[in-house]
Parts: C-alpha cells; sequence; structure tokens
C-alpha cells in the first residue's frame, strides 16, 4: 500500500475517549461524539436558563416557531429540559404568519409537525388579521423588495407580542443563535445605533423595547440559545431527527442582514470564536455603561404610541406608522420616517 492510501485514524472524542468524534464545536475547539455532544449541549442551555433566571415554576411561556431549525431545536430543548429539570412551565408554541406565499405556508406545515411531535398546544397569527390585510406579498407588491425587511421585523416582533398576549404567557422564548446576535451587533454597530448594540445580546431582555408592551403589560423575551452557533444546532437536529423547513425566506437575499450574514461567515472561516467574542464585546460594553451611565447609551423614555397604545421611544410606534404609509401607498418612504409621526396626524 502507498503512503498516500494509508487510512486516516478516526479522530476520537476529547470528553469520553472511546467514540468517533463528530463535531468540533467552534468556541472551545473540544471534539465530541454523538452522545456526549447532546449531553453537553443541553446541559449548557440548562446552565443558561438557570444562571439568567430565565424563568419562574408555573409560568407560561410562547415558543415563538417558525418551522426553522432554531426554533424547532428550541422548543425540543425547552419541552425536554422542562421535564428533566422540573422547570414547571407550560409550553404552547406561537407561530407568525407573514403572508410569504411559497416559504411561510410551507414552513407552517413544518410547524404543525412538531406540534404533532411535540406535543405542545399551537397558536398562529398572521398578518393579514392584525394589519387589515396587509400580508408581506402585499407590502412587497407596494414598496417592492428592498427595505421589506423591516416592515417584516417590525410587524413580527407586535405580533409575537399579541398572540403571547392571547395566549396568557408571561414570556416569549426565541430561538437566536450565536450568529444571529453577531449579525445584530453589526448591523446595530454599522446603523450607528449604540443603545440597541448594547442591549441586542441580552439573553433576558431587561427593558420593554419599541413595540414590546400592550395594555399596560410588557412580556419579557428569552434568547436560552444565545450561546450556541448556527452549526451545532443544526448538527443536534440532525443527531436528534428533528425535522425542519431549510429553505430561505423569498425575500432574504434582498435583505440588509443578508450582506452582514454573508461578512459574518465569511469572518468565521478563518476564526471560529470570532462570532461569539462579538456578542461578548457588547456585553462587556453593557457593564461598563451600567457602572458608568451616559445619556447616549441609557434607556429611552418609554410611553404608550397615541394610536395603538403599544409602548414606543416616538408619539407613535413603528407598526403604526409603517401601516399608516402603507395604508397612503407610501410605503417606500416609511422606513426613512418610521418612527416619528403618522402623515396626516
Ligand atoms: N414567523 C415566526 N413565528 C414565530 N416565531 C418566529 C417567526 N419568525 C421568527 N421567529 C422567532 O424568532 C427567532 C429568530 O428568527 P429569525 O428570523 O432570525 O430566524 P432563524 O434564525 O432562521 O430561526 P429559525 O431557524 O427558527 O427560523 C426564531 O428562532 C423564532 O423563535
Amino acid at each position: 500500500m502507498s503512503t498516500g492510501d494509508t487510512p486516516k485514524t478516526p479522530k476520537l472524542c476529547t470528553e469520553c475517549a472511546a467514540s468517533k468524534a463528530c463535531i468540533q464545536r467552534p468556541y472551545r475547539g473540544a471534539r465530541l461524539c454523538r452522545t456526549c455532544f447532546a449531553a453537553a449541549l443541553e446541559r449548557e442551555v440548562h446552565e443558561q436558563i438557570v444562571r439568567e433566571g430565565m424563568f419562574r415554576a408555573g409560568e407560561r411561556v410562547a415558543v415563538g416557531v417558525s418551522g426553522g431549525k432554531d426554533s424547532a431545536v428550541l422548543a425540543h430543548l425547552l419541552r425536554v429540559l422542562n421535564e428533566r429539570h422540573g422547570y414547571g412551565l407550560e409550553l404552547v408554541l406561537l407561530a407568525v404568519d407573514e403572508g410569504i406565499h411559497g416559504y411561510r405556508d410551507d414552513s407552517l406545515e413544518a410547524v404543525r409537525r412538531h406540534q404533532q411531535s411535540q406535543q405542545l398546544p399551537l397558536r398562529i397569527v398572521s398578518f393579514e388579521e392584525m394589519y387589515n390585510g396587509w400580508t408581506m406579498d402585499r407590502v412587497v407588491g407596494q414598496i417592492g423588495r428592498r427595505n421589506n425587511c423591516t416592515f417584516c421585523g417590525v410587524f413580527r416582533r407586535q405580533a409575537l407580542e399579541r398572540g403571547a398576549i392571547d395566549a396568557s404567557a408571561d414570556k416569549i422564548a426565541t430561538g437566536h443563535n450565536a450568529d444571529d446576535l453577531a449579525e445584530t451587533v453589526l448591523l446595530n454597530l454599522v446603523r450607528g445605533d449604540a443603545k440597541r448594540l448594547l442591549r441586542c445580546t441580552d439573553a433576558v431582555a431587561r427593558e420593554p423595547d419599541e413595540g414590546a408592551a400592550a395594555d399596560g403589560r410588557w412580556i419579557p423575551r428569552v434568547k436560552p440559545l444565545k450561546c450556541l452557533y448556527e452549526k451545532e444546532i443544526v448538527t443536534y437536529a440532525y443527531l436528534q431527527r428533528i425535522d425542519y423547513f431549510a429553505t430561505e425566506c423569498t425575500y432574504a437575499p434582498y435583505s440588509y442582514r443578508g450582506a452582514a450574514r454573508e461578512f459574518i461567515k465569511q469572518v468565521e472561516t478563518l476564526r471560529p470564536r470570532a462570532i461569539r467574542d462579538m456578542a461578548d464585546a457588547a456585553e462587556q460594553l453593557q457593564d461598563t455603561q451600567r457602572r458608568h451611565p451616559s445619556p447616549v447609551t441609557g434607556g429611552s423614555r418609554v410611553h404608550r404610541c397615541a394610536r395603538c397604545g403599544y409602548l414606543c421611544s416616538q408619539p407613535y410606534c413603528k407598526a403604526c406608522v409603517l401601516l399608516e404609509h402603507l395604508n397612503e401607498g407610501t410605503g417606500s418612504l416609511a422606513t426613512r420616517r418610521a418612527g416619528t409621526r403618522l402623515g396626516r396626524e
């Protein structure tokens, strides 16, 4: 046999030193086998939940599910950990139908399959019902493909909030992972939004954000998967045979976030730690700001939107401003003016 044909010895798991490693963890570099990896990931998410004091016994938690990998894994993990560690939570799946034909209708099928496999109650709310017939397909029909993600993000945030209130939930859990957080840090940086930069990596939202409250209630949001890399979530889903909808949103290629994602993926290939380090840097800045508060990054005054009553930092909330523009046929101007005042008022 020539040297070129020498079979490679499989790398063994650094934890048990017995089985073949299936993944190299991007942050600390450990190579783990299937069993040790799944155990480590579940332990880390549990530790994160406990460390951050994410939940209290008896709470009803609305798990935001889109049919994608992150929220499918989140729903699975919360159910498993809730049973294993006796958190005492009541879990309910909450899906928002943004009205994107050929994307959300298919991914909602995956959500319905998750409901069956997880045996959890499911609630679906839609843009069409909440925003007077404005599905994302209609929004794009008016404003085109550029900037439509702004509408989707603002409306979805409020839709999740309203759905959670209808479900009498105490918390909203989302499947944001470390890659999502790194993208958000970068986007806030390039937008020059120092306030959001400091709080965008919180595992538990500490204060209400735009659109994040109604009827005097504020439902805190939690991100139990914030330290996991996308690659780890995909591997875990594969190992646990969690099925999910893998197609990208029809409108994603035109988004600003898409550019940030590509950049971060490139950086990750050179330095895998970079993803977690970006979020850690934002957290360190936040710690410094708490010790030495500055007017630039301090909390903004929050009050009720004069139209719908949701909390906002401007006279009207962003959802109302965007909706008003759509109704007047000036949606493409809206992203420049969102958060200021309504056209006629
Ligand atoms: N249509 C939706 N309905 C309910 N929750 C949603 C919806 N879209 C997103 N979310 C929540 O917000 C999180 C982050 O959403 P994002 O748009 O970044 O999708 P993602 O990173 O592809 O996540 P996923 O893999 O779960 O789709 C999701 O994990 C989920 O918890």
